[in-house]
């Protein structure tokens, strides 16, 4: 009963959390901050960054109806006590990112109801037992980032959806069952087969190459190098009879070899010359009357320069995109401009034209405005401002060591709201204009962190995508174009970035995640099994009195990313709910210390398609 499971929190509250939970004890433990009851018992216990530290206390076990119990990201340490066996309806077992170590404990194989089960970064060691299978209803296993050692058992997982085993000390081969699954499930460890590399006769199990291996491969390197050496021999014999024959061909190979050097500096990023020489490029065509003399510029952009000046400009690659390489060109006049340069345009000149002065047309303060663009044969140069803040994906993922600002729910929900405008303004110019690669690199910010849409109306321009670039992961089901867009698929690429902005995650294909994450397929069984605050990006979970706030935002981005299209909201229902969401978010900066709880019991629909 309730007086049981008040024993059980009071013993773990003594042990592990004595002045970070501040629980008030004269209340029914259901009040108290990650405690979550159903008819009077405790079923959800979920104490993520907490700052718990040391031992988990014999006690858990009286918890007999708890479903939930989440302890990731904190500091506990030592081994995972026995009667958390006993937790016979426990169906989330989360304690990943602490300092646990020892085997993993045999009672967790009694946990029969188990369907999650994440243990990565920590410091188990030991074998991982074949008794895993005992977990019948397993859909994930997450154990990377351990001191595991040994083989991996024949694991038979029947609903599996996520596997991680990678950086622990395992070795042999990974079993056949397993091998559909990617490799970096199984890096960071000495293990071979598919989908690795192959186990041959001299690995087996570990790196070291028997003798023979190692004399046929000296033999082979001796012979190689006598056939080098030849060869170059071989090579000057030649040049020399042919000296002082071909000057001119030389001057001109020497010129071609500069071209190329040129390039290759400026597709490694680091000077300017890629732009300089798509300017020049671009002036020397239009000097052969090979295009327009010069940049077309929009509306009232005053034309403070021209190719003359971009050649001119010092500039740094920003990035290579779907379409081309994004160029930072800061002109003499101390302005910055982004210009991007086009590759594999396959429309014609016309439609070309016809395409971008209709982009060029559209203006609104949530959109990063087309200045200029420049078109011959060679060279398609498009010229935009320059938003100093970059983009959201690189505010979301970047590199927390160089400085990123920790992003909190009122500048997320403003970005989810000024891009939710900029795209409904898009698709008011007519039921055919689509943005049609939303994504959060895309999203551009301003100082003041508005956002700002980039990018649109590139999509038709080029020709198909057939390998999977980086837009994928927000690309909705029924697209598999990505010249064939439309509103409905905008919305599920918005709900997907939703989701980014939510759990702090990039979906899957994006270069920065390493994780593999289908994000609309992940949030979803998170939030069938009933476990929805385990979604939210660490960083929000800071802000307590905004998990409703934050609930309803991911029922919108769960409804946007519906399989069917007619089953999505339009861009115009999407931004009218974050507008009237983002209106009464009141006092969002609550510090992590307000003991203010928010104890609704959320419910979310999972949206599961039509059959
Ligand atoms: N106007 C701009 N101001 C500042 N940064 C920009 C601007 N336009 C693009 N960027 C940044 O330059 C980089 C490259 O952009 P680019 O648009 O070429 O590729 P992408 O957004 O990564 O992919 P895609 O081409 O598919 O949109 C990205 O990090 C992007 O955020």
């Amino acid at each position: 009963d309730l007086a049981s499971d008040r024993i059980a929190l009071e013993a773990l509250r003594k042990a592990v959390g004595g002045r970070s939970l501040l629980w008030n004890l004269s209340n029914s433990p259901c009040s108290w901050v990650g405690v979550f009851c159903e008819r009077d018992r405790v079923v959800g216990l979920r104490l993520p960054a907490m700052g718990l530290s040391g031992q988990l206390p014999i006690a858990l076990g009286n918890l007999t109806q708890l479903q939930t119990l989440s302890l990731r990201f904190n500091a506990l340490s030592g081994p995972i006590p026995a009667d958390i066996g006993s937790l016979a309806s426990l169906r989330n077992l989360y304690l990943q990112e602490n300092f646990f170590s020892g085997e993993i404990s045999g009672f967790l194989f009694n946990l029969q109801n188990l369907v999650r089960l994440d243990l990565a970064h920590n410091n188990f060691s030991g074998e991982i037992s074949p008794s895993f299978n005992n977990l019948t209803r397993l859909r994930t296993l997450y154990l990377e980032e351990n001191q595991l050692n040994g083989s991996i058992p024949d694991l038979n997982f029947p609903s599996l959806d996520q596997f991680n085993v990678s950086y622990n000390k395992l070795i042999g081969a990974v079993p056949q069952r397993l091998s559909g699954r990617p490799a970096t499930a199984f890096e960071g460890n000495s293990l071979c087969g598919k989908p690795l590399i192959p186990c041959n006769g001299t690995s087996n199990g570990n790196d070291k190459l028997s003798g023979g291996a190692i004399a046929g491969i000296a033999i082979g390197c001796v012979i190689g190098f006598l056939l080098i050496l030849m060869i170059l021999i071989f090579l000057c014999k030649r040049k020399r009879t042919k000296q002082g024959v071909a000057k001119d061909t030389q001057e001109r190979k020497q010129s071609e070899t500069e071209i190329a050097r040129e390039n290759v500096v400026a597709d490694r990023g680091t000077a300017s010359t890629g732009i300089a020489s798509a300017a020049a490029v671009a002036k020397s065509e239009s000097k052969r009357g090979g295009g327009t003399k010069n940049l077309v510029f929009f509306g009232n952009t005053s034309r403070v320069f021209d190719l003359e000046d971009l050649l001119r400009a010092s500039a740094e690659v920003l990035g290579k995109g779907t379409f081309g390489t994004t160029y930072k060109a800061t002109l003499e006049v101390g302005v910055a401009v982004a210009v991007k340069r086009l590759k594999d345009v396959t429309v014609t000149e016309k439609e070309f034209r016809g395409k971008i002065e209709s982009v060029g047309k559209i203006n609104h303060e949530n959109l990063v405005p087309l200045k200029a663009y420049y078109y011959n044969k060679d060279e398609k140069l498009l010229v935009y401002d320059y938003m100093p803040m970059g983009s959201l994906s690189a505010l979301l993922h970047g590199n927390s060591a160089a400085g990123r600002t920790p992003l909190n729910w009122e500048t997320r929900s403003g970005i989810a709201l000024g891009a939710a405008r900029g795209i409904t303004h898009l698709h008011s110019q007519g039921p055919t204009i689509s943005h049609g690669n939303i994504k959060s690199s895309n999203i551009l910010l301003t100082n003041s962190f508005e956002a700002r849409v980039s990018d649109f109306g590139l999509a038709n321009l080029a020709g198909p995508t057939p390998t999977p670039n980086r837009i994928d992961g927000y690309r909705a089901p029924e697209v598999t174009d990505a010249r064939k867009i439309s509103q409905k698929a905008d919305v599920y690429s918005f709900g997907v970035l939703l989701l980014e902005l939510l759990t702090g995650r990039a979906p899957t294909h994006s270069h920065l995640n390493d994780e593999g994450v289908d994000l609309p397929r992940w949030v979803q069984s998170v939030v069938k099994d009933e476990w929805t605050s385990e979604v939210f990006d660490l960083e929000l979970l800071r802000y307590q009195n905004v998990e409703e706030d934050m609930v309803q935002l991911l029922q919108l981005a769960i409804n946007c990313t519906a399989q069917y299209p007619d089953n999505r909201p339009s861009m115009e229902e999407v931004r009218n709910q974050i507008e009237q969401l983002c209106s009464h978010g009141g006092d969002t900066h609550q510090d992590i210390e307000d003991e203010k709880s928010s104890q609704q019991t959320y419910s979310i629909d999972s949206g599961a398609p039509p059959p």
